[in-house]
């Protein structure tokens, strides 16, 4: 079974209009990850899906979906997957690629239905594309590691990057995750904006009672949504997008837009935030 939510762009005057519920709906998915399931959410910034596979033992298959109006899924896209669970597999394009935790595979444009199975629970991220490009499965030893923060500062995180310009090649999507040390809680402190691309975090490796109190909105306009395990949040090209935990997480950071430019950020120092 395959569940699709649509996402409408919000425009930023409308956003800081929004209560709870509102900002929640537009900016939260939720649910994502359930067993036998395929559950997507498609945002309209920068056509970019997110979304969850949970094979339980089976076999799910993501062949098309209604609203790419596509012969098939990855006709005109490329795809990230992130294993955040045991060990699954992943068949495309007539190729296998066994997941351990932490891994990612890329796969092109024009790959085909896309097979998952095992015990993994397949995070899905996914944007347009306009050539087809090698699947590649990039394991925790092939990512690029970059620390960062400290621990006076409470934001002593690692950085990996797997879907990166120094890493592999894509068309549009870079994508990565960010691992908290102990004791530290901020993520992306100081924060930044980049209205060249969208991105959204997903937030996993959280105990069930813990969140992260996630930041967005403008920078002189924030706004808060609080955020359980294994739910993402996403960011519009003029948000914000930041987060303090209570307990360990990791967030897997994802983005697509006009540039692959990891480095291309609009920084914000906390004296500027309101
Ligand atoms: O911890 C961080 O800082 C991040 O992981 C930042 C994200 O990677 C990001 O926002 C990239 O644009
Ligand atoms: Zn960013």
């Amino acid at each position: 079974m395959i569940h699709v939510d649509t996402r409408q762009a919000v425009h930023p005057d409308h956003a800081r209009t929004m209560d709870t519920a509102a900002l929640r709906a537009h900016f939260l998915t939720q649910g994502m990850f359930r067993d036998g399931e395929i559950r997507l959410t498609y945002t309209h910034y920068d056509r970019f899906i997110v979304g969850g596979a949970v094979p339980a033992g089976g076999h799910l298959v993501l062949d098309k979906i209604a609203e790419t109006r596509t012969a098939s899924f990855l006709e005109r896209r490329e795809m990230g997957i992130v294993n955040i669970g045991d060990t699954g597999r992943v068949q495309a394009a007539g190729q296998d690629w066994d997941m351990a935790y932490g891994d990612v595979l890329y796969l092109g444009m024009g790959a085909g239905p896309v097979t998952f199975s095992g015990a993994g629970r397949f995070y899905i991220t996914s944007c347009p594309a306009h050539r087809a490009l090698p699947s590649r499965l990039v394991t925790v030893a092939d990512a690029k590691e970059m620390k960062t923060g400290a621990t006076e500062t409470s934001n002593k995180r690692t950085i990996r990057q797997f879907i990166h310009p120094l890493v592999m090649e894509s068309c549009q999507l870079v994508l990565g995750y960010t691992t908290l040390e102990d004791g530290s809680v901020w993520n992306t402190m100081p924060a930044h904006v980049h209205d060249r691309r969208m991105e959204a975090y997903l937030y996993h490796g959280m105990q069930p009672q813990s969140r992260v109190l996630h930041l967005m909105g403008e920078p002189q306009e924030t706004r808060h949504i609080f955020v359980a395990n294994e739910q993402a949040v996403l960011s519009p090209p003029w948000s914000i997008h930041s987060g303090a935990g209570i307990g360990g997480y990791t967030f897997i950071w994802a983005m697509a837009g006009d540039n692959v430019d990891y480095t291309d950020m609009d920084f914000v120092q906390p004296e500027d935030l309101r």
